[in-house]
């Protein structure tokens, strides 16, 4: 009796599984690929992978091509070949992993033109293939496409400089590190997502102990909406050029502090000397490079060696710079290019003209740069991100709406410190590590 009960209880959980499972794809798909996905791709992995292997050429013999036969030599092809060995498939966030052992003569490159069969077989959006290991391949399949509407997990640990803004197109979360790349270069046409990407970086940036710094010559429109949270905003280049000279200054004076200190970065600084780090956000560059009169010639010179010595200086000192626009071309002259070259961070939305996409990443990764020109006007927010390591992959930022960032900015005004005068003493609140 007991046991069928225990039947009836597991059928009927079964059917409300089932019943459910359209509706729990569309709104909780975490929950419908625990739940359901994951082991309904479990068994569909299990059950294909003998006659996908077989059918791709990777299931090998064990017994020999060609036999005695009385005394004759026979040839033929082995009745069953053995596939490689899979693992256990392990459940990850919207996806799975699953380690195969190679056969002897076997390499990773033999996978690599089985993925696109996989992704069909298994009734996924994507299979990648990586080896971290001698003698196995990892196939991480995921389950829908990440970067159509982001969500990123809760994180538990928070590092200072360090922001999760979207999701990679692999499922990873996209970080915009900058105790990793220092600076970093955003550009995109106009509606690609320039914006919501920069709000998503002050979203994480507003909670920590970082000084920000906004130089917007579109008369402050799109940073000011940060600007509680700001130390200092420029809106007209006359602005831009004293804060950018002052942060020059503040820069020498760190350097200054460190060498006396016999510190090679502000980070190894003793904790009562320690300086706060410095993000400058320029939004819209090409504005700091025009030039209508001969004294504009002058102020743009004097703009441009200083945001060159930033970024060739401000990494080890906690200045870092933020470089945002929808056109970065060489025609804005020898400082830009000189400039992009410190800028190891790259961001490439959807841009309008191939100057700027070849800026942002002709100079990394040739692949990424063509990936980047592919994308649509449909696909605002995403983005291919690149550093200077030559990786580069798909991305796109969590929809940051406006309103949530000038509240964010609003919430944590009490962190942003007074210009000038960045030092800190012992770490109040905030995320300082
Ligand atoms: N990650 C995203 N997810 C969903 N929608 C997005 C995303 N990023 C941008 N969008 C949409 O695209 C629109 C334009 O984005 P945004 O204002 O960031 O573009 P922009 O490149 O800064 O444009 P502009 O240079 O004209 O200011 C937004 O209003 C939003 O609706």
């Amino acid at each position: 009796m007991l046991v069928q009960l225990l039947w009836v209880a597991l059928l009927a959980l079964v059917l409300i599984l089932l019943g459910t499972a359209p509706g729990l794809r569309r709104t909780y798909h975490y929950v419908w690929w625990c739940l359901l996905g994951y082991p309904v791709t479990v068994v569909r992995v299990r059950l294909t992978w003998r006659r996908l292997t077989t059918n791709l050429g990777l299931a090998v013999a064990t017994r020999p091509g060609r036999a005695l036969l009385g005394d004759m030599v026979v040839r033929g092809d082995p009745l069953r070949p053995v596939p490689p060995r899979l693992g256990v498939p392990k459940l990850r966030r919207g996806g799975l992993d699953v380690a195969v052992r190679l056969h002897p003569g076997q390499v990773p490159d033999h996978f690599l033109s089985a993925v696109e069969a996989l992704t069909h077989a298994w009734r996924v959006h994507t299979v990648r293939l990586f080896s971290d290991e001698r003698g196995f391949v990892t196939l991480s399949a995921l389950a829908w496409d990440p970067l159509r509407a982001p969500v990123v997990p809760y994180q538990l640990k928070r590092r200072v400089l360090r922001a999760v803004v979207g999701l990679l197109e692999d499922g990873r979360v996209w970080v915009i590190d900058f105790r990793k790349a220092p600076h970093w270069l955003i550009v995109g046409a106009t509606r690609s997502g320039k914006s919501t990407l920069v709000a998503a970086l002050v979203k994480e940036l507003a909670p920590q102990r970082v000084a920000l710094f906004g130089i917007d010559l579109k008369g402050g429109m799109e940073l000011s909406l940060f600007e509680d949270r700001l130390s200092a905003l420029a809106s007209t280049r006359v602005e831009a050029a004293r804060l950018l000279a002052e942060l020059v200054a503040e820069t020498e004076a760190r350097m200054q502090l460190c060498r006396s200190a016999g510190a090679r970065s502000i980070w190894d600084l003793p904790a009562k000397l320690r300086k706060m780090p410095i993000v400058v956000i320029v939004d819209e560059v090409a504005e700091l490079y025009l030039m209508a009169t001969r004294e504009d010639k002058a102020e743009v010179g004097e703009i441009s060696t200083n945001l060159l010595r930033l970024s060739q200086l401000g990494a080890a000192l906690g200045v870092h710079l933020l470089i945002a626009g929808q056109r970065v071309g060489s025609d804005l002259g020898p400082g830009v290019t000189a400039l992009r070259a410190q800028l190891a961070g790259r961001v490439c939305h959807r841009v309008s003209d191939a100057g700027t996409a070849e800026m942002a990443l002709g100079d990394l990764n040739k692949d990424a740069l063509a990936a980047a020109q592919r994308i649509t006007l449909a696909e605002q927010g995403v983005a291919i991100t690149a550093d200077t390591d030559g990786q580069w992959l798909r991305a796109r930022s969590i929809h940051v709406t406006p309103d949530q960032a000038r509240r964010t900015a609003r919430k944590y005004a009490r962190l942003a410190p007074a210009w000038p005068g960045l030092h800190v003493d012992e770490p109040s609140e905030g995320v300082y590590v």
